[in-house]
């Protein structure tokens, strides 16, 4: 039987824990096909990231285009993005194949603007770029906090700030936020916060004590994704996506000597070959 299909729209992580590498072994776990338009090639390992290549933007679109006229795209997400250009070529390919809110595709649009360690993966004058080119067609954006805070300026420390956050990520045009918790380091548990300005829906589950939540954010996006190309509406979407982050943490391992990956494997374990 042919799987329902998902585009990430991401860089290259060279040590497999994050970026293009997490989404499609997440996308794998999750029983569909997972294709790349690849955005940047990273030098990175546990530790950090040592170089990057920008792909030009033109051959970033035309990875979308051409996948999409084939196969067919049946949710979208975006990683890395790297620089403004290519976030000008994402937008105008996605009209054309009709991924986004306006088209009929769920478009996920993950605004990584920088590594767990603290590398910069988007330029600076980039993040204006993201705001108004891809958060007005975007089902759901999905910042962690430290994104909310270049994004809208807003500090959230707590759920009222939280929501305060969602409402101004809602301003800038998608039909979602998504509001995670995963850098909210002062508080026990972690409570990401789904919102349309109308609904909205906590998304309880622990706070496991680890530094081996790399990939983390991507996997999250991936496994939501993975249900939006099979029609299931948004809140139930994240829902299962918060389940898989939850047990994908709970299973990360140790790589390296920085922050090892979150793990999907757990997924396909159950059976022996
Ligand atoms: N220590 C943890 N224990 C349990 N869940 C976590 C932990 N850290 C992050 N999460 C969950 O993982 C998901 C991603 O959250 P986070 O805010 O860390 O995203 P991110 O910073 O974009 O991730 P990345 O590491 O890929 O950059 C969220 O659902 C969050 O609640
Ligand atoms: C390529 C890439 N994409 C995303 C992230 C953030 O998880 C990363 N560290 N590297």
């Amino acid at each position: 039987m042919t799987p329902p299909t998902v585009l990430t729209i991401a860089g290259s992580d060279s040590g497999g824990g994050a970026g293009l590498q997490a989404d499609l072994r997440t996308l794998f776990a999750c029983g569909v096909h997972g294709m790349t338009a690849v955005t940047a090639v990273t030098v990175q390992n546990t530790i950090g990231v040592t170089g990057i290549v920008e792909i030009p933007a033109h051959v970033v679109a035309d990875q979308i285009e051409v996948v999409a006229v084939d196969i067919g795209v049946q949710a979208a997400k975006t990683g890395m993005l790297a620089n403004a250009e290519i976030i000008v070529a994402v937008a105008g390919a996605c009209d054309r194949v009709g991924i986004g809110k306006d088209g009929h595709i769920p478009f996920i649009v993950d605004p990584v603007c920088a590594s767990m360690g603290g590398d910069q993966l988007l330029r600076d004058d980039a993040l204006d770029a993201l705001r108004t080119e891809l958060f007005p067609r975007a089902t759901l954006v999905t910042p962690n906090l430290d994104e909310v805070r270049l994004l809208t300026g807003i500090d959230v420390t707590d759920r009222k700030t939280q929501e305060q956050a969602a409402d101004a990520l809602l301003a800038y045009g998608p039909e979602w936020a998504l509001v995670k918790a995963g850098h909210m380091r002062n508080v026990d548990d972690c409570v990401d916060l789904l919102s349309n300005g109308t609904d909205v829906h906590e998304l309880p589950g622990p706070r496991f004590d680890t530094g081996n939540t790399h990939g983390s954010g991507d996997t999250l996006a991936s496994a939501t994704a993975s249900q939006l190309a099979q029609g299931v509406a948004v809140p139930a979407a994240v829902a299962f996506g918060k389940r898989f982050i939850v047990r994908s943490v709970r299973d990360s391992y140790s790589l390296g000597k920085g922050h090892g990956p979150v793990s999907p494997f757990w997924r396909l374990s159950s059976e022996s070959v």
